[in-house]
């Protein structure tokens, strides 16, 4: 299928609408580098780490398997479980009192290609939906003035309330689709991270679209995309 007659598009947000999955993964190293430090754990944390285990999860997922991969199990706590708790959870939670300190610094401007395709579709009336892993998703939206552009929204909170699985599995797009009333088949899946990739073919999406943002080209189209590009500009 080509972007044009996609029925409906999907968008993810941080990486593909927003510049913030450079965000996310600054405040990830920061908090893995600070607790593999203290409790020596080798090898250190790398942004190969982020890619791998991070990129595009919901957060307590990504914790997990960061931690898995070095053979260290922790307690899964609670989400209720405050910053500096030494549990999945409570190491989550640390993690976005960082993001949470860096939005608040640096604001968040949407992609300006983004912002093009999303308008062009918006003119000739495509049904649009985002889905994010992310808990912070209508924070985010809204600071990139981007809140009320999109009819459905499933995000991290509406993904923990719904009990659907998260990225890679495909249940969180599949919710969108539904929502919008098109078929899977019909509509496109825009993507920057390997997980994000992955649900789209998962869930039979007539196109998946791989943004590189530093996944690699041959990441995404290796996880299913149909298509790479650098910039949604290029999709205008
Ligand atoms: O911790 P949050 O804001 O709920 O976000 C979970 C994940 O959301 C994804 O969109 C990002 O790619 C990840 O880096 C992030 O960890």
């Amino acid at each position: 299928m080509r972007f044009d007659d996609a029925a409906a598009v999907l968008f993810d947000l941080d990486g593909v609408l927003t510049p913030t999955a450079a965000v996310h993964m600054r405040a990830w190293e920061l908090m893995f580098r600070q607790y593999f430090a203290e409790h020596e754990i080798a090898p250190p944390y790398t942004d190969a780490d982020y890619f791998a285990h991070v990129d595009g999860r919901p957060r307590y997922d990504g914790v997990r398997a960061t931690l898995v991969s070095r053979g260290v199990h922790l307690a899964e706590g609670a989400p209720s479980d405050p910053p500096g708790t030494q549990t999945v959870c409570g190491l989550g939670n640390t993690k976005n009192a960082l993001v949470n300190q860096l939005l608040a610094a640096e604001g968040v401007e949407p992609y300006p290609g983004s912002v093009r395709v999303v308008d062009a579709l918006n003119r000739r009336g495509v049904p649009m939906a985002v889905v994010s892993s992310s808990r912070n998703t209508a924070a985010v939206l809204e600071a990139a003035g981007l809140g009320g552009r999109f009819p459905v929204v499933v995000d991290g909170a509406v993904a923990a309330a719904e009990h659907l699985a998260g990225k890679p599995a495909p249940d969180t797009f599949l919710r969108a689709a539904e929502r919008l009333g098109v078929p899977p088949d019909r509509a496109a899946v825009v993507e920057d991270a390997v997980s994000g990739v992955a649900a789209g073919r998962a869930g039979g999406f007539g196109l998946v679209v791989g943004v590189d943002r530093g996944a690699g080209p041959t990441a995404l189209m290796e996880a299913g995309a149909d298509v790479v590009v650098r910039d949604l500009g290029e999709l205008a």
